[in-house]
């Protein structure tokens, strides 16, 4: 269990994750396919890489190839069967064309783990509506192109009865709103509002759609956080420390497999109790909200 961000980050490296313990059963995707957005840093890379050792066939996409084939590379080297797929999920054409690779090259989908997205931290009122429209792009269009490209996937090819599949997407814990990124908490919360509601009309297609809602966790995703803000992050939650992307790969194979196979239209916080006490200031804290003195 880590205690500063330092032993989170190196938690991150491929070897660590490759290497660390889990609770579930290294044959519990065999002969299952999993797809993985943002997968070649963080939160994404970790999913993939504990999917890749539970015997998945894994396919993971973003916008930087040698991000993938670095993961990808070092995938196979153990034994894995993955391929990377460059995607920009804002592009419904390039989504189009990663259900189609996964189908040439497996002929099937299990699972896809919704995870490419982010933002910039910036005082709401400052920002750019092109900013908030690149972040809402991100992050709402982005998301759902995936999700609706996957559940039209499970249409054409229908599973046998009694077998789901699942889409578990990554957002942020939107309950108290996270200062610094508005756009981001927008984008999310419409998400949320989207797999709720997807998950009754795609129930019948034995579609299963939840949501993983990390709070700060250590990836390279915080370098673009003000050193103000990555001061005060160890005031996010209640333990004092910022969860780690094994932590919440977990949750996600856990909504993934058989074990959330009840499970439809929730929502699984992973922030280590930050929703109930903490304060992320992800631009910084206002001097309005420094104690004086
Ligand atoms: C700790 C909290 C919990 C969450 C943690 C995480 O999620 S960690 C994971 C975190 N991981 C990530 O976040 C990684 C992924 N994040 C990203 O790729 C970007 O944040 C993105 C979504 C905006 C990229 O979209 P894109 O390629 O379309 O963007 P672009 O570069 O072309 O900019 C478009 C417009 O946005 C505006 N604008 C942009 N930056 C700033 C800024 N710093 N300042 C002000 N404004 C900014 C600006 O208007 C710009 O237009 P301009 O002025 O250039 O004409
Ligand atoms: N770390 C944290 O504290 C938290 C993270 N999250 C969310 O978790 C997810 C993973 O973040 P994390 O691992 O921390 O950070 P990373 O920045 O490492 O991961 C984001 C990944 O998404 C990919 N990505 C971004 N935009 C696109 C796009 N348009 N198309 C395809 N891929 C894209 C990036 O690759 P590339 O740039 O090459 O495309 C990158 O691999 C994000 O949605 C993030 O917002 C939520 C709450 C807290």
């Amino acid at each position: 269990m880590s205690t500063t961000p330092e032993q989170a980050e190196q938690q991150n490296t491929p070897e660590a994750l490759w290497a660390a313990e889990t609770v579930y059963r290294p044959d519990l995707f065999a002969g299952k396919v999993a797809l993985v957005s943002g997968g070649g840093s963080g939160i994404g890379r970790a999913t993939a890489l504990l999917f890749a050792r539970l015997g998945a066939k894994v396919a993971i996409c973003g916008r930087t190839a040698e991000k993938l084939d670095a993961v990808v590379e070092f995938a196979r080297a153990r034994g894995a069967e993955m391929i990377a797929v460059p995607t920009n999920v804002r592009e419904p054409e390039q989504v189009e064309a990663l259900f189609a690779r996964i189908d040439d090259t497996w002929g099937r989908l299990d699972c896809v783990v919704n995870n490419a997205g982010g933002q910039y931290p910036q005082q709401a009122i400052d920002y750019a509506p092109k900013g908030w429209a690149a972040v809402i792009n991100n992050n709402l269009n982005g998301s759902w192109y995936m999700m609706q490209r996957a559940a039209q996937y499970w249409r054409e090819h229908p599973l046998p009865t009694g077998v789901s599949a699942s889409i578990v997407n990554v957002v942020v814990v939107t309950e108290r709103g996270m200062p610094g990124v508005a756009h981001t908490v927008a984008a999310r919360a419409g998400i949320i509002g989207a797999s709720r509601t997807v998950a009754v009309e795609w129930a019948p297609l034995g579609i299963r759609v939840n949501c993983v809602a990390p709070g700060l966790t250590a990836t390279e995703g915080l370098s673009v956080y003000p050193p103000e803000a990555v001061r005060e992050f160890p005031l996010a939650n209640p333990m004092k420390r910022p969860g780690t992307a094994m932590e919440i790969a977990e949750g996600c194979i856990y909504l993934s497999a058989s074990s959330g196979r009840f499970i439809t239209g929730e929502v699984l916080t992973i922030d280590g109790g930050g929703k109930l006490w903490g304060e992320l200031w992800t631009a910084g804290r206002p001097e309005y909200y420094k104690l004086p003195g």
